[in-house]
């Protein structure tokens, strides 16, 4: 049974794959500190959070038995990604579900600030009827400055265009197309920070990106701007955007995000021109909904040994790549078990073959899917994407890629060699009706093989009677033979020998197999 824990309010409802798997135990604690945290992570498979919950490295290093992180949102700021790396969990996050919820968000914060809708809004409660203090700026035709083009920086740029605002963009990693479509104009960072009227952050918290708006920022601003950031505290220099307000350089900020959260008192609170909401951009029924069922899918994957698409410790495969590449993950790492279960022995080096249409692709992936299968069987289900190559580079495995746009005979073959002093095994698969794995070639035998569960893999000398006896040996212990395939070379030559079972063999049977004449060696493969 895996155990999955559960904080910071992650919609139950979404859960419901984790919930209703009946091979998954979920405890919900909405609040843990790092202390509370530290005790008990040790006993789960996998954790999801959102933004409250810190995963510290000191918090990693109890998690025996951590597999994957979930983050039911889009920043990772509050995981230590490194540490988990190295220790080979896969940190994964939901991006896309709360996208349009934190760009409604951040209109909603500039709507506030043009028209001091909450200022207004308190004094009118109070009991006053002020109509002179909240004299507000319209929308239209102001040059809105996006941070950040990314998926949230590119919503708001739609819907600030539905109010006439004109968009100029700083995003040094988007294509020049991408922006063209969305009509916006990309220009360097002092030109957005000189141009704009309103200037909105749509990027991540990292090194790069700390203090990024600082004193000399606000130095280069338009007199009279407003800020409104919705991405990350610690972005802006909290300090200068104090000074930069009171001084009058700027009008107004908008803030969902602090430094430090929570936070319940800060200088900038007492600002009339500030308006601030408690980290909420993702909080939406929809979003909340959206993520949980994304990352309860991811985690659900991660445990049963699959591909998580949204791991962000993982190599980078361009958005175009991944639907090419994906559907020939589960065929890389079955012939990476496949070929490591032939040979005996330390493996020095792995080959990976490709020829046909896949060869023209980033195929980073499926060598870390061959890497996975061939560690996992020592290693078991300790081995995965995250560590798989650092693994097998600790093990002083070699890995070396071929690639041939020309197939002969198929669309795509992937051919696995696994090298060991003892000697060498190749074995060679293809995808059919584009999703299921087949092993076409071992060793240079041709063979037809759905690479699955168990599987004698018996070289032979191709004679009469051997089959037979083979057959009977397993019969005569109840195991049933599920598929059977030879494949030879030359009549009365070296033959290999397929046989599906539907139990595993027991020793003493594969010792009187072995036994039989003609046979040459006899193997039991799990697959
Ligand atoms: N307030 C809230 O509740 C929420 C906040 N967020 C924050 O918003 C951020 C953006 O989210 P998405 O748009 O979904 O991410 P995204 O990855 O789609 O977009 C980020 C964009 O920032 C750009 N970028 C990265 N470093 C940059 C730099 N140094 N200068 C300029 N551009 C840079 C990237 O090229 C990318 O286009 C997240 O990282 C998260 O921190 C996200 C969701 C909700
Ligand atoms: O997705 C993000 O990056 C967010 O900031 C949302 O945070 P939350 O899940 O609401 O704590």
């Amino acid at each position: 049974m895996y155990r999955v824990l559960v904080t910071d309010g992650v919609s139950p409802e979404g859960l419901k794959a984790l919930t209703e798997a009946p091979d998954v135990e979920v405890d919900f604690r909405p609040t843990l500190n790092e202390e509370e945290l530290k005790e008990i992570i040790g006993e789960y498979d996998a954790l999801i959070v959102r933004s409250a919950t810190k995963v510290t490295a000191a918090v990693l290093e109890k998690a025996r038995r951590l597999k994957i992180i979930g983050r039911a949102g889009v920043g990772v700021d509050n995981i230590d990604v490194k540490a988990a790396t190295a220790k080979g969990i896969i940190v994964a996050n939901a991006p896309g579900g709360n996208t349009v919820a934190a760009a409604e968000h951040t209109i909603g914060l500039m709507l506030s600030l043009a028209r001091n809708i909450p200022e207004a809004c308190a004094r009118t409660k109070s009991g006053v009827w002020d109509r002179k203090s909240f004299m507000g700026v319209e929308l239209r035709g102001k040059v809105l400055g996006i941070i950040g083009l990314g998926r949230i920086g590119s919503e708001v740029a739609k819907r600030a265009q539905a109010m006439e605002m004109k968009i100029i963009a700083y995003d040094p990693y988007i294509p020049e197309e991408r922006a063209r479509d969305l009509r916006v104009k990309l220009v360097p960072l002092d030109t957005l920070l000189q141009e704009a009227d309103f200037i909105t952050i749509h990027i991540p918290l990292s090194k790069e990106t700390y203090h990024l708006i600082d004193r000399e920022a606000f130095v280069k601003m338009k007199p009279g701007v407003r800020l409104i950031n919705c991405a990350r505290g610690g972005i802006v220099d909290e300090e200068a955007l104090y000074e930069a307000l009171k001084e009058g350089k700027v009008a107004g900020a908008a803030l969902d995000v602090f430094e430090k959260e929570p936070v319940t008192s800060h200088p900038l609170f007492s600002l009339p021109n500030v308006v601030v909401t408690p980290h909420l951009g993702a909080s939406t029924v929809e979003a909340q909904l959206a993520v949980a069922e994304v990352i309860a899918q991811e985690v659900l994957t991660a445990l049963r040994g699959g591909f998580v698409r949204h791991a962000v410790n993982l190599p980078y495969l361009r958005p175009e790549v991944l639907p090419v590449v994906g559907p020939f993950l589960p065929l890389a790492e079955k012939l990476g078990l496949f070929a490591a279960q032939l040979v005996s022995g330390r493996i020095n080096q792995v080959e990976v073959n490709y020829s046909g249409e896949i060869a023209r692709y980033d195929t980073s992936l499926l060598n870390t899917a061959v890497l996975k299968g061939v560690l996992s069987v020592a290693l078991q289900d300790t081995i995965n994407y995250v560590n798989a190559p650092e693994v097998a580079k600790q093990r002083g495995i070699k890995v070396k890629e071929t690639k041939q746009e020309r197939e002969e005979e198929y669309v795509n073959l992937i051919s696995v060699k696994v090298e060991a002093p003892e000697g060498e095994h190749t074995v060679a698969g293809t995808l059919v009706r584009g999703k299921e794995p087949r092993v076409v070639e071992i060793d240079g035998y041709r063979v037809d093989a759905v690479p699955e569960g168990y599987v004698l893999f018996i070289p032979h000398l191709d004679r009469p009677r051997i089959i037979g006896r083979i057959g009977t040996l397993i019969g005569a212990h109840d195991i049933n033979i599920a598929a059977m395939q030879v494949g030879r070379k030359e009549i009365g030559g070296k033959a290999i020998m397929l046989l599906s079972v539907d139990s595993p063999v027991p020793e003493e049977t594969l010792r009187e197999i072995a036994k039989v004449e003609n046979v040459l060696d006899v193997k039991m493969l799990y697959l």
